[in-house]
């Protein structure tokens, strides 16, 4: 039985594995017209819009990796800049090495006052991590594959003693079909998710569950067969519990 998420207003929201989500992206890219660069914005400003939240005027460290997830992360990081939050960005690569939508993320980054760290000068990834009000995890979300390794993992083993922590997504380390963790993951305070929860979201430790609105347009579900009521009623996200 294919796990079930409501609204706090009790709209029925269904629940996708993570092959389903890629076929959403896809459809809504290739076939629909959306592009890419649009869903993240909305993914990364709503982010920043959590994190400004719980951060309350304190420091953001914001951990991004290379892909849409990362992205994401750091289109929040420009947004909280450009608020005037006091923001630092912990690559798991380094920032030459970012590629396609996380690097037009960086480079436009680069115009604000935030800091950004890369791979190689992580060091000690506690110390970056240290004295944050809030650490943002936007380094895997569901292109999760096998056990984090390497800087991701590491990062995310520093995320255990941090004040607050929120997930982009999907908690990094988390399998967003089934909900295991097959190496480290991140214990978050809340977890975003886009457009629809994953169906691992019922099964694993995600705190409190938000589902933010990217714009994707209801022809996208109609054109997969996914049952789709809107859940946002015009807002730009809403909470989400399981439905038991
Ligand atoms: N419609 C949607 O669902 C949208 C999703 N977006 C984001 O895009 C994400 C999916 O993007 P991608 O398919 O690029 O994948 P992810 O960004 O989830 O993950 C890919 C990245 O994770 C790393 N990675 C994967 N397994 C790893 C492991 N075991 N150890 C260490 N690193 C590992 C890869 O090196 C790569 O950098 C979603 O989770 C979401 O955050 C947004 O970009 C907007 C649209
Ligand atoms: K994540």
């Amino acid at each position: 039985m294919t796990p079930q998420f409501e609204t706090t207003a009790g709209v029925a929201v269904p629940a996708v594995t993570a092959e389903q989500m890629r076929e959403v992206d896809r459809v809504a890219v290739d076939e629909i017209g959306l592009a890419l660069l649009q869903m993240m914005e909305h993914a990364g400003r709503n982010l920043a819009e959590v994190a400004r939240e719980v951060a309350d005027g304190g420091r953001i460290v914001v951990l991004a990796g290379d892909g849409g997830n990362g992205g994401g992360g750091i289109c929040a990081a420009r947004h909280l800049a450009n608020g005037g939050a006091d923001v630092t960005l912990v690559l798991d690569r380094d920032a030459d090495e970012l590629t396609g939508a996380a690097a037009r993320q960086r480079r436009v980054l680069a115009a604000t006052d935030a800091t950004i760290v890369s791979e190689s000068d992580v060091g000690n990834a506690g110390e970056h991590l240290r004295d944050a009000a809030v650490v943002v995890d936007a380094l895997v979300g569901y292109g999760l594959s096998g056990a984090l390794r390497g800087t991701a993992a590491t990062l995310v083993e520093a995320t255990a003693d941090a004040a607050h922590v929120v997930s982009l997504d999907v908690p990094s380390g988390v399998d967003a079909t089934t909900g295991d963790a097959p190496g480290v993951a991140v214990d978050p305070d809340v977890s975003l998710t886009l457009a629809l929860p994953k169906t691992g979201l019922a099964e694993a430790a995600v705190g409190d569950l938000l589902l933010a609105d990217i714009g994707i347009p209801r022809g996208v579900y109609d054109t997969l067969g996914i049952d789709y009521t809107d859940p946002f009623a015009g807002a730009r996200r809403v909470w989400l519990r399981n439905r038991t």
